[in-house]
């Protein structure tokens, strides 16, 4: 397929070109045949910065082993620390960093909190900001200022808390936070972040009356990551539950301290599988959990739909392309965070792709439907935007300038398509730290375990 459909490779891939240049800009190493690596990821973001918060609101202190370190993690530890909490390195530093005991301490408040580009960061923290002791001024990266913040400030304030945005329903603004909140029921609109919903559920424990929350949007994304914030909060003897379909409850209560295992990040192993369906080739990801509410899960699901062969054998995933790429239709409304590393292969597939559901994604790190078609199509792509997510029309694809957008997954779709078109140099290859640091890293060490045909 690699052969069939696109050039030879150009560049070595091995060499410093892949190094980005003095402004950023990283020439995306071309795999010279299928791929075939075994590759280990740290741990994921939605999970640490999950741990993160319930441990510092938790009655006694947590360990985190294995936890993510990069941009938003730290964005996390950061915000917590300057809330009241203590966290520090421990343990022996694994292959990712070390890990964090996080020890609760009174929440205080009186400080600034920067949100980075962390989506986590802004909506979980403003509710602990709420119970601290003074004011907490939130803001972000000025690329990060746009991104959906009014139903978190309307449901703050829905429930008791005093917020300041200067009439701007967006960053930056100020919880003014009195040491309590009152809590209770509340009706949110989150069907542009199920983020909200899980921002509230997270320090609902805290608050007097606890919380019982219904969304009444239209559509609402990501459910999965709601279902993680439901088990985080059960492992630590908080009872929540869902009475109906988009309510949930959580009873006021103590969160436990607790030791976890924070498991590798299954949304940021799409690119590296994505390798081998784009190549052909066979990658392994190490440390795959065999239960997981990660949902990285379900591309078990999706990956045969392109024609891939997936097998999970005890804790390593296998992923091998296979000699076509199908197109396919796709509704991801609840995986939305997946969907750059697959419009990169709808992109590079045999037929049409159409995937929907993805609407919200528009309020990412930018506006990824427009990203996605306009530095596909800027290759020589033929892709749409439709109201609520793409079709992909593949097309041969030239090389060219990829722009990031300050977004770490346009980065590494960037990377994806550049294995299989020469000549792709991707902007600002360092916003992949927002969620892995060593991207560039594992990606050519991925390519260096090709076998070569
Ligand atoms: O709660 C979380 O950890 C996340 C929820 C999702 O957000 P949206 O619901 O805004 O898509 C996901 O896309 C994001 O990367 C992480
Ligand atoms: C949408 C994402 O991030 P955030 O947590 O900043 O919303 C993402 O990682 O794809």
């Amino acid at each position: 397929m690699l052969e069939s459909k696109y050039s030879a490779p150009e560049f070595d891939i091995y060499g410093d070109r892949h190094q980005p240049d003095d402004d950023g800009n990283w020439p995306a190493p071309v795999a010279s045949a299928p791929v075939g690596a075994i590759v280990s990821l740290p741990g994921s973001k939605s999970l640490t910065n999950r741990e993160l918060v319930l441990a510092a609101l938790a009655e006694s202190p947590s360990l985190l082993r294995s936890p993510l370190h990069s941009r938003d993690s730290q964005n996390m530890v950061e915000a917590l620390r300057a809330l009241g909490a203590t966290i520090t390195e421990t343990g022996a530093t694994g292959n990712f960093g070390a890990d964090w005991l996080v020890t609760p301490g009174e929440l205080t408040g009186s400080t600034t909190v920067d949100c980075g580009l962390a989506g986590t960061v802004m909506r979980f923290v403003p509710p602990v900001a709420a119970l601290a002791l003074g004011p907490t001024t939130f803001d972000a990266d000025s690329a990060a200022r746009g991104r959906p913040m009014g139903t978190m400030i309307a449901s703050l304030r829905a429930l008791g808390v005093d917020i300041n945005d200067d009439g701007r329903a967006s960053l930056p603004f100020t919880v003014h936070g009195t040491g309590r909140v009152g809590g209770g029921e509340v009706t949110i609109d989150a069907s542009s972040s199920s983020q909200f919903v899980s921002g509230l559920l997270l320090a609902a424990a805290r608050f007097e009356n606890g919380v019982t929350l219904t969304h009444s949007g239209a559509r609402l994304p990501s459910l999965p990551h709601i279902d993680m914030t439901v088990a985080a909060l059960s492992a630590r003897g908080v009872r929540v539950t869902s009475p109906a379909v988009g309510t949930w409850s959580v009873e006021a209560g103590p969160i436990a301290g607790r030791d976890v295992d924070i498991e590798p990040d299954l949304s940021n192993a799409a690119p590296f599988l994505a390798a081998a369906v784009v190549t052909g080739g066979t990658v392994t990801v190490t440390g795959w959990p065999a239960e997981t509410t990660q949902v990285g899960a379900e591309l078990l699901e999706l990956l045969p739909r392109f024609g891939a062969t997936v097998i999970l054998e005890g804790n390593r995933l296998t992923v091998t392309g296979g000699d076509t790429i199908p197109g396919v239709d796709l509704d991801l409304t609840a995986a939305g965070e997946l969907a750059p590393a697959l419009t990169a292969i709808a992109a590079l597939a045999d037929s049409p792709s159409t995937i929907t559901g993805i609407g919200h994604i528009r309020h990412h790190e930018t506006d990824r439907l427009a990203a996605l078609a306009t530095e596909i199509n800027k290759l020589g792509g033929k892709v749409t935007e439709l109201e609520d997510g793409l079709r992909i029309e593949p097309q041969p694809l030239t090389g060219g300038t990829w722009l990031s957008y300050h977004d770490h997954r346009m980065a590494t779709t960037g990377a994806i398509i550049g294995l299989v078109v020469p000549g792709l140099v991707i902007e600002n290859i360092a916003t992949t730290a927002k969620t892995l640091p060593q991207f560039t890293e594992l990606w050519t060490t991925m390519l260096a375990g090709t076998v070569r045909e």
